[in-house]
């Protein structure tokens, strides 16, 4: 099966700097492709290569098989973006704003009006058809952000960091927005927060330095980042002797004279051995996490393997 979106070999060098070397992946069919990367990681200039609004350095992308240098107007029909920072005209109405938007995208007369009101339904915006843009909230602005970039039904939708600078209701909307968007398409998604990606995508690539250095499932990149220690808190702990010998465990450290942290080899299912012997031997517990690895550290590990 024809990838809808293939990229091999991209840079792009902004004057001095090269902001991504050598980036190459394929997204296949439906569903949601996260895209994580802290800070200046190269997120966007990624997808602003991907969507035509920045020429590449080097390297090429292929939309469908449509190299998007030799063909950009077809290669351009089969991909909807919403850029970071929304291309909204704020003193249009919606309808207005989104009849625009379809006449960009060279819709044909006969199917435009039936088009933009199912971009509408889809997003939730329909009541607000004739408001000025100005007017909604920043929820709803991100909603006609992302009518805009499915109204020409293309095969991919690219969305930058779309829940950025939203309230916490609001970003629970709008993923579930993409989540519903992503049914009968493809659909990468940019962000810089670990648990959003893990929340709503299929597949993940991760992205430091301006190079790929995770690309895989969800699953395989949660499996990937296990957690191995967990953090117990304690009422009446014992030596630390005693902590090391419960099977698994194979270092302790107390953090405070309540809070220990064990590190384990083997599966997760020693948290369920770890609460029993606490509780069989009256060590008073209170507490029992699996540690969290920080952000930073994936990233750390990822851009060098060997040094973990
Ligand atoms: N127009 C530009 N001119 C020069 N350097 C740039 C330009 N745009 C981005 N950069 C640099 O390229 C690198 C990648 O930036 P990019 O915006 O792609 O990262 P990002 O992962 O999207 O980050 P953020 O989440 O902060 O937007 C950064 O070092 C950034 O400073």
């Amino acid at each position: 099966m024809r990838p809808i979106l293939k990229i091999e070999g991209l840079s792009h060098r902004y004057a001095t700097a090269w902001a991504i070397r050598d980036i190459d992946f394929e997204i296949h069919d439906r569903g949601i492709t996260g895209l994580l990367g802290s800070n200046g990681a190269g997120k966007s200039t990624t997808m602003n290569i991907i969507c035509g609004s920045l020429n590449q350095t080097k390297g090429n992308v292929l939309i469908n098989g449509i190299d998007t240098r030799k063909d950009p107007i077809a290669a351009k029909r089969e991909i909807g973006f919403l850029p970071q920072n929304p291309p909204l005209y704020v003193d249009l109405t919606v309808d207005e704003y989104l009849s625009y938007c379809a006449d960009l995208r060279l819709m044909p007369k006969d199917i435009k009006s039936k088009a933009i009101k199912e971009a509408k339904e889809r997003c939730g915006i329909d009541h607000f058809s004739h408001r000025l843009i100005k007017n909604l909230s920043g929820g709803y602005k991100q909603r006609v952000g992302i009518a805009q970039a499915i109204v020409h039904k293309p095969k991919l939708v690219v969305l930058d960091e779309p829940t950025n600078g939203l309230d916490p209701n609001q970003i629970i909307e709008v993923r579930s927005l993409i989540k519903d968007i992503a049914l009968d398409r493809a659909v990468i998604f940019s962000s810089h927060i670990l648990s959003e990606v893990q929340l709503l995508c299929r597949d993940i690539k991760m992205i430091e330095n301006g190079q790929i250095v995770f690309s895989d499932t969800m699953d395989a990149f949660n499996n990937y980042i296990e957690p191995h220690s967990l953090l117990l808190q304690l009422e009446n702990p014992p030596a630390e002797s005693v902590l090391l010998e419960i099977p698994g465990v194979n270092k302790v450290e107390f953090l405070t004279s309540r809070q220990v942290r064990l590190y384990f080899s083997g599966d997760q299912l020693i948290i369920e051995q770890v609460a029993a012997i606490c509780i069989e031997k009256g060590w008073g517990l209170r507490g029992l996490n699996l540690d969290k690895t920080a952000l930073d550290e994936i990233f750390k590990l990822l851009s060098n393997p060997k040094s973990a």
